[in-house]
């Protein structure tokens, strides 16, 4: 059957799509599933199953405009129309394609049925919406949270993010710029078009820079130049701790997962850069010594990267999001205990979700050091609490950026 051409990745997308919404996995582990796939089906599989993910709840009013009888969520043929659909109407795929890789998914099954209700459709000239509907739960949360902003925030889903790169020596950012033909969004920061092969870009294999959202640079940056020693607690893949390290400070990288540290070691290979890289429980690891900066990343729902993860909005429930702020909790009681006096402590979650953020500055002993608009890239400003407060309905005329909660204290 994966002789038809352009099958393979269909394939792929449709065992990626299964993966996340039958087994809860996220969209990169079910990423394995195109394991053998050339670079260009690997990425056309994924591009499909990320549209499907983020446009679902409009595939499926789609779909059920076109059945008499309402296909159940979890039928192989909803997810083949799904991404037939986001196929035709995402990613420009003619309809011929898209009927030629899509009914031999089905081979034993309703191949008619899937045939009709995309035909339909096609001659109906069926469009989607400007912005994705967001999955009802999720939509509760962030209407209750956001408020008027939501429709913005939806706004900033529609399309995956642009490629963001952090720069080894801010102060060549001009020139990196015009070398990569980039947009400069802060100091040693720059924003390129999406789409682009990373590891063929001019100064990838040099190290000169790595891939990190604008949103994500702005943690590390905060704790400034280098002033002695940084603990970088939730450390992988490292994106921060090259900041930190660039920055001049001396640190130490912390993180629980083996396969995570892995690629922080090849990022600092691969960058020159330096630190001392631990493999621990960061709640049973006690340190010898205080350190004078302490950045904690903690772990996540993630559902700020849902622009280039829109899995996250279909895996991550409010019982996680619980356990979450547990252990966040649990991390920046000890994080406090571990800054020298006079240190600062920055805390950041990629989670638009108030109980990984906002909810939980209350429980933090230390004193605010509030962040100041300066410190800030153009267009972003703190809260009147002196947190970040990032979406992705923000900076929308230059591309968007992840949803963080950054906030930075000071221990007396
Ligand atoms: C948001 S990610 C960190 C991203 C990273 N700071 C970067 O910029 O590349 C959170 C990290 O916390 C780690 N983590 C989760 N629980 C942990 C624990 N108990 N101890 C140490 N690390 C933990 C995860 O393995 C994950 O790498």
């Amino acid at each position: 059957m994966n002789d038809i051409a352009g099958l393979p990745a269909r394939n792929a997308a449709l065992k990626m799509l299964d993966a996340v919404l039958r087994r809860g996995d996220t969209l990169d582990t079910a990423a394995g599933a195109a394991k053998g796939l050339g670079p260009s089906d690997a990425a056309l599989a994924r591009a499909i199953a990320s549209e499907v993910l983020r446009w679902q709840v409009d595939l499926d009013r789609l779909i059920d405009s076109a059945t008499r009888q309402r296909l159940p969520d979890d039928a192989k043929v909803r997810t083949v129309l799904r991404m037939m659909l986001a196929q035709a109407l995402k990613l420009e795929t003619a309809p011929h394609a898209v009927i030629a890789t899509g009914l031999p998914l089905l081979s034993g099954g309703p191949r008619r049925l899937a045939h009709g209700v995309f035909s339909t459709l096609d001659k109906k000239g069926a469009r989607l919406p400007d912005a994705p509907t967001i999955p009802e739960d999720v939509a509760a949360r962030w209407r209750t949270q956001y408020g008027e902003r939501f429709p913005e925030i939806a706004a900033g889903l529609a399309s995956p993010p642009p490629l963001d790169i952090t720069l080894r020596d801010a102060g060549e950012t001009d020139a990196w710029a015009e070398r990569l033909v980039a947009r400069v969004m802060a100091p040693g920061q720059l924003r390129l078009s999406r789409g682009q092969a990373v590891d063929a870009l001019p100064g990838f294999d040099e190290g000169a820079w790595w891939v990190q959202d604008l949103a994500a640079s702005i943690p590390a940056s905060l704790l400034g130049k280098s002033a002695g020693t940084a603990l970088d607690l939730c450390a992988a893949p490292g994106g921060k701790t090259l900041q930190l390290a660039a920055a001049g400070w001396e640190v130490t990288a912390l993180d629980i997962a083996k396969r995570r540290l892995k690629r922080l070691h090849q990022n600092l290979q691969r960058t020159g850069l330096a630190a001392e890289v631990v493999e621990v429980d960061a709640l049973k690891w006690e340190p010898e010594q205080g350190f004078d900066a302490i950045l904690l990343d903690a772990p996540c729902s993630a559902t700020g990267t849902c622009r280039r993860h829109p899995d996250v909005l279909h895996r991550v429930s409010r019982g996680q999001i619980e356990d979450l702020s547990k252990l966040q909790a649990a991390l920046i009681e000890r994080a406090s205990a571990w800054l020298n006096p006079g240190g600062l402590l920055v805390y950041a979650v990629c989670s638009m979700e108030r109980e990984e953020g906002e909810a939980q500055m209350g429980r933090v002993s230390l004193t605010p050091a509030p962040i100041t608009q300066d410190e800030l890239p153009a267009g972003l400003a703190p809260t009147a609490e002196g947190w970040l407060r990032t979406d992705p309905g923000m900076l929308a005329d230059a591309g968007g950026l992840d949803g963080f909660f950054v906030a930075r204290f000071r221990k007396d």
